[in-house]
């Protein structure tokens, strides 16, 4: 997508060395356009960890590059079974990322040490550029649903949480695909964009993404979402996911849930946009198998700004005394899940319709 003109991906390979790894520094956003430049394993590991780069199929294409460069510095199988496992304990939810460093080991194992480097890197570019494919795939899907939703009405509009955009992919998002292809097809549409405390990347990421794109929105606090269902200002859900369970169980971005038991308490379709690549086939019940991420309190008993003389700023809001959770995900039960929105197309949220979906998949798992 554009920055101002400029087309970007959120990944790439540098294009004078043509091997450090360039991201856009997304906890800058929306105050800087912040490049930095990766050349180490570890620096990988800790823009994941430190959410430099965060979305489920953005953290899985990180990964992959770090091995990459793993691979430049050291091809040994010693190394390949080393950075593997430090790459994949950076962040515990979003599967995409065992997904891409899986498919990495896969592919590399198959190489002799002297080939690895060069296999990497093509590898880590095939997982971008199918991802690239896969969310175009997940728009066209969604703009059917979209476009249905527009009959006889002057404009949809579309509830989102946390930022599920093209920032959160390589390029264009997930749950924000349809509403760009939407906008761009001349639908009406509007987004009520929910704050996403503690780390906010409603009002950071997904108002700045759209905002780019010049696609109308409102930001809302998180608990706005049920108010504004209630008044028919709601004409349909569309959120992204970290994982999903064979069963349809979603893990998302904390406070998905509560916006699922609005919707479905006020009639309001929910739907919930993935890659197949987010989907674990080696679980059904989503609240007793999904690790949820837990981070730093001070995520919670902070907020951070930019004070009105420009400078950046962070403040407390809770009594020093105060302990806080900060649990990053919750668990939306299938049950409250009006469909997923997949790059195969639309599918109900149960064992059976995933199944049938993608067979290839879940027979691959079982087998
Ligand atoms: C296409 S991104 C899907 C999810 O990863 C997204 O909705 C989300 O919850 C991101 O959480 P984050 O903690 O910002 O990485």
């Amino acid at each position: 997508m554009k920055i101002d003109g400029t087309p970007y991906r959120s990944i790439w390979v540098d294009d004078a060395d043509r091997w450090s790894v360039r991201i856009i520094d997304q906890t800058k956003l929306p105050w800087a356009i912040e490049i930095p430049r990766l050349t180490t394993p570890e620096q990988i590991a800790h823009a994941i960890s430190a959410m430099l780069v965060r979305g489920a199929p953005l953290i899985g294409a990180t990964a992959a590059y770090g091995v990459a460069l793993a691979m430049r510095a050291d091809p040994s199988d010693e190394a390949l079974e080393t950075v593997v496992p430090m790459l994949a304990a950076t962040r515990p939810t979003a599967i995409n990322l065992r997904w891409a460093l899986m498919r990495m080991q896969r592919a590399l194992s198959a190489h002799p040490p002297a080939e690895r480097a060069d296999a990497a890197y093509a590898e880590a570019a095939a997982i971008c550029d199918e991802d690239v494919a896969t969310n175009r795939a997940i728009g066209e899907h969604g703009l059917g649903l979209i476009r249905a939703r527009a009959q006889g009405r002057r404009r949809v509009n579309i509830l989102t949480h946390c930022n599920a955009g093209w920032i959160a992919t390589v390029d264009w998002g997930t749950a924000l695909a349809p509403i760009y292809m939407a906008h761009d097809a001349g639908i009406d549409v509007h987004v009520l964009v929910d704050e996403t405390r503690p780390r906010n990347q409603g009002f950071s990421l997904t108002a700045w993404e759209l905002g780019k794109h010049g696609v109308p929105h409102t930001v809302i606090v998180d608990n706005a979402g049920g108010h504004f269902m209630q008044r028919g200002e709601v004409d349909m859900v569309i959120v992204g996911t970290d994982r999903v369970t064979r069963a349809g169980d979603v893990a998302n971005k904390i406070g998905t849930y509560l916006k699922a038991l609005a919707a479905r308490d006020n009639g309001v379709p929910f739907y919930v946009a993935l890659p197949s690549s987010t989907i674990d086939w080696t679980i059904a019940d989503g609240l007793g198998s999904i690790p949820i991420e837990e981070r730093a309190p001070a995520e919670v008993t902070t907020i951070t700004g930019r004070a009105l003389d420009g400078s950046m700023l962070t403040v407390r809001i809770v009594p020093k005394d105060s302990t806080a959770a900060n649990p990053a995900f919750d668990v939306t039960p299938a049950r409250l899940v009006s469909g997923l929105i997949t790059e195969r197309g639309i599918c109900a949220a149960n064992e059976r319709a995933l199944a049938a979906m993608f067979p290839d998949q879940a027979l691959q798992t079982a087998a």
